[in-house]
C-alpha cells in the first residue's frame, strides 16, 4: 500500500534527517514509527503526503509514485491527524468534523449527517458535543474529534503525528484502546508517530524503531521485545521489555482450566451432585446457548432452600470479571487485581464461556511469556558466598 524505496531527506541547511530508508506498509495494516526526538519521524510521515519533499528516493501509493500524485489530490486520500488538534475555534464540533466532506463538495445535509456517524463512531455524543466549540471539549475529547475529522472522507490511508501525545496517561489509555476498536472497525493503513514505546507496542501490528535518520528494526513488538535487533533498539524498549511484552502477549487456551460446568435450568440436587463428583467447591453456570450467566458454590446448593428449588438459577451469582479471549496477560492482571478475584471466566470471539483463569494459570502464562526474553541475555550466576568475599 505504502512503499519506501531508498528514500533520504536532507535540509537546506544540511540536516540529514532520514537516511535510505526502505520500508513497507501493507493494505489495512498499523505500523508505528517510534524513537528519540529528532530522529526523522515526522519527516517519514509528511513526505507521505507531500508536506515535504524527499531528496533521494521514491514513495509507492498502491503502486504510483506518490511525486506524480497532485498534493491536493494525494491529501484527499490521506487523513492526517497532528498532536496540536488544529481544530477551527470559531467552527462547532459538528462543523469541524463536517470540514473534510464539505471540500470535496458534498451537500451540507450530508456532511452533517456523515461528521454526526463519525462523532457517534468515535465515542462522542453528536446532540451533546456537536453544537459545542472546541474549547469547550476536554482534551481527549477533542482528540476524539480530530480522528472523526480525519476518517470523515473515509481515506484509505491514516497518518497520525502523536495524536494521543497532549493528554494524561489515563485519558490516553483509554484513548489507545478505542483507537485500536476503532480500527478493528474501519482498517485503515495507518502510519502512528510516537516516542513513546508503550504506545508503540501497544497500537502497532508492527513497529519501525528509529535511530538517527534509519530504522534500526522493523518488526512485529513481539519480536521487537524479545529480540532487540541491536544495542541500540535494545536500549530503548528498556530494561523491562519482560514487562512491556505481557502487554503484547495473548492468554493461549492451554492458561486456561476447565471448573465444572452447569446449566441454568439444572435442578441444585443434580449440580450438587456434579461438584462433589468433580470435587469442586464451585461452578460456572451457563444458559441454553452457552453465554456465562455466573457461577454458583457447593455451600449455596447444599442449603435448605436449595433443596427444594427446580432450578439453579435463584443461586446463581453475577460474574463481575470477565476477559475476551484475545485480551493481554497485562490486561488479565490488572482485572484480576482490580476485582481482587479468585479466577476470571475468559470468553471467546463469540463471546462463549471458554474456560477460567485463575492466579496460578496467570502466574505460570506470565512466567512463560518473561521466560522467553531470557535465552538471549546472559546472566551472571551470583552466589550468596560470591556476594560475601566480595
Ligand atoms: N525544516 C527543517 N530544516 C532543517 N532541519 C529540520 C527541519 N525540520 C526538521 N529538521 C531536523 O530534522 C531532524 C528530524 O526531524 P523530525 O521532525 O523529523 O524528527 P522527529 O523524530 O519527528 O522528532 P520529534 O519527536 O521531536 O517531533 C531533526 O534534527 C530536526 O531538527
Amino acid at each position: 500500500m505504502i512503499r519506501f524505496e531508498q528514500v533520504s531527506k536532507r535540509y537546506r541547511d544540511g540536516t540529514v534527517a532520514v537516511n535510505d530508508l526502505t520500508f513497507q506498509v501493507a493494505e489495512g495494516e498499523l505500523v508505528t514509527l517510534v524513537g528519540p526526538s529528532g530522529c526523522g519521524k515526522t519527516t517519514t510521515m509528511k513526505m507521505v503526503n507531500r508536506l515535504i519533499e524527499p531528496s533521494e528516493g521514491r514513495i509507492f501509493l498502491d503502486g504510483t509514485d506518490i511525486a506524480t500524485i497532485d498534493p491536493v489530490d494525494l491529501r484527499r486520500q490521506m487523513g492526517y491527524v497532528i498532536q496540536q488538534v488544529g481544530l477551527l475555534p470559531h467552527k462547532t464540533v459538528l462543523e469541524n468534523t463536517a470540514t473534510v466532506p464539505r471540500l470535496l463538495g458534498w451537500k451540507r445535509a450530508a456532511s452533517r449527517t456523515r461528521a454526526a456517524e463519525l462523532l457517534e463512531l468515535v465515542g462522542l455524543d453528536p446532540a451533546v458535543h456537536g453544537p459545542r466549540y472546541p474549547d469547550q471539549l476536554s482534551g481527549g475529547q477533542r482528540q476524539r474529534v480530530s480522528v472523526a475529522r480525519a476518517l470523515a472522507a473515509d481515506p484509505p490511508v491514516l497518518l497520525m503525528d502523536e495524536p494521543f501525545g497532549a493528554v494524561d496517561p489515563l485519558v490516553r489509555e483509554h484513548l489507545q484502546n478505542e483507537f485500536l476498536n476503532l480500527q478493528e472497525t474501519v482498517r485503515k493503513t495507518i502510519l502512528f508517530v510516537t516516542h513513546d514505546i508503550e504506545e508503540a507496542v501497544r497500537l502497532g501490528d508492527r513497529i519501525a524503531v528509529y535511530g538517527h535518520g534509519r530504522i534500526e528494526q522493523f518488526d512485529a513488538p513481539a519480536r521487537v521485545l524479545d529480540s532487540p535487533a541491536t544495542d541500540y533498539v535494545a536500549e530503548f524498549v528498556g530494561a523491562d521489555r519482560g514487562l512491556k511484552r505481557l502487554a503484547v502477549t495473548q492468554i493461549q487456551p492451554d492458561d486456561l482450566e476447565q471448573p465444572p460446568v452447569i446449566r441454568l435450568g439444572d435442578r441444585p440436587r443434580d449440580a450438587a451432585a456434579r461438584l462433589r463428583e468433580a470435587d469442586s467447591r464451585w461452578a460456572v453456570v451457563l444458559d441454553g446457548k452457552g453465554e456465562l450467566r455466573g457461577w454458583v458454590s457447593a455451600g449455596s446448593l447444599a442449603s435448605k432452600e436449595a433443596d427444594g428449588a427446580e432450578t439453579v438459577e435463584p443461586f446463581t451469582r453475577r460474574m463481575t470479571a470477565w476477559l475476551p479471549f484475545d485480551a493481554s496477560l497485562k490486561q488479565a492482571f490488572s482485572t484480576m487485581l482490580q476485582h481482587d478475584a479468585g479466577w476470571i471466566a475468559v470468553l471467546d470471539e463469540n463471546e462463549l464461556f471458554a474456560g477460567v483463569l485463575t492466579p496460578a494459570a496467570l502466574h505460570e502464562a506470565l512466567r512463560h511469556s518473561v521466560g522467553q526474553l531470557k535465552g538471549d541475555e546472559p546472566r551472571e550466576v551470583v552466589s550468596v558466598s560470591d556476594a560475601a568475599d566480595a
